[in-house]
């Protein structure tokens, strides 16, 4: 029997500065229930998906620790653990979490039949650490992370292996690689890509290709589904860019979302199909050469 299930991606529109945690779950259930009445088994939602995306904006004390996410559930976001229990559906969420040691993260979960199965936190923090009064918005991740200290783990679920990323962690072969190497066969991602690049704005026009070359070469790579949620459309005066995928291990896209709105893709994924590149091409038993990448590790080149 071969192991396939349908898979969904929710994408979501921009969600404002004044936007409720209860508002964006609530657009969220509604998705989730779209996804189950189409067949769908799990669904991807972006990062930071509860909130407006706001390292844009430098910002200090209550103003900064009000984004972050003391408990998960917290009495917000209970709902869509409450229907995922009811729908036997699992789903990934990326939020910003506060741990009790005071620490913070960009995390992500993933979520089956209402239980926390595991945890992902953003390794490859993009941005700066210091206001840029010269950008039209901040970009201020690495101020307001740390960066991740999970690796990148992978969790047995929904009858294969699962992996996650987050966003900027999708433009680096190592994060694939890395969970390539422990055997997933589906990575969920969410992602806040602005259209706009303040550093190399002569790269504006290539973010949606930038988006899909990066997650489509990933799967090749290292045989894997990808199933990338975007937040998308203009959130609080900034473009981000939309184009969700569900991507094969082949690399081939097999869903995409054509707007910047609130929007599920959905479909069918054989996990089996991993072995069509993990047994030939990229068979990594017998043609990865290790003893060849050590400059890959070491702490400088
Ligand atoms: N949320 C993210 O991780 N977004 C990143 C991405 O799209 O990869 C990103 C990378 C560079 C930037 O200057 C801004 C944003």
């Amino acid at each position: 029997m071969r192991r396939k299930l349908v898979a969904a991606v929710a994408q979501m529109g921009p969600v404002a500065r004044d936007e409720t945690r209860a508002s964006a779950v609530a657009r969220m259930c509604e998705m989730m229930r779209d996804a189950s009445g189409r067949g769908a088994r799990v669904v991807v939602f972006p990062e930071l998906a509860l909130t407006t995306f706001f390292p844009r904006w430098f910002l200090e004390g209550e103003a900064l620790s009000a984004w972050f996410e003391t408990e998960m559930p917290g009495p917000a976001v209970r709902p869509l653990f409450e229907l995922s229990q009811e729908l036997g559906m699992g789903f990934h969420l990326g939020y910003a979490e506060r741990t009790d040691a005071g620490r913070h993260f960009n995390t992500a979960i993933l979520v089956d039949g209402g239980r926390l199965l595991g945890k992902y936190r953003k390794v490859h923090l993009p941005g700066h650490r210091d206001e840029e009064s010269w950008r039209p918005f901040q970009h201020l991740e690495k101020r307001y992370f740390e960066t991740g200290d999970l690796g990148f783990p992978v969790f047995d679920a929904l009858g294969g292996k699962a992996g996650m990323c987050i966003c900027n962690d999708r433009r680096w072969p190592e994060t694939w690689r890395m969970l390539g190497l422990q055997g997933a066969e589906f990575v969920m991602l969410g992602y806040n890509t602005p259209a706009h690049y303040p550093p190399a704005p002569e790269h504006d026009h290539l973010q949606y290709f930038h988006n899909e070359l990066s997650i489509q070469a990933g799967c090749y790579q290292n045989g894997v589904w990808a199933l990338a949620a975007a937040k998308a459309g203009c959130e609080e005066g900034c473009d981000l860019i939309g184009g969700s995928l569900i991507v094969a291990p082949t690399g081939e896209i097999m869903a995409k979302a054509g707007g910047v709105e609130d929007e599920v893709i959905t479909a069918e994924i054989d996990l089996d199909r991993c072995a069509e590149i993990r047994r030939n091409i990229f068979d990594f038993a017998l043609h990865r050469e290790p003893q060849t990448y050590g400059l890959l590790t070491a702490l400088k080149p």
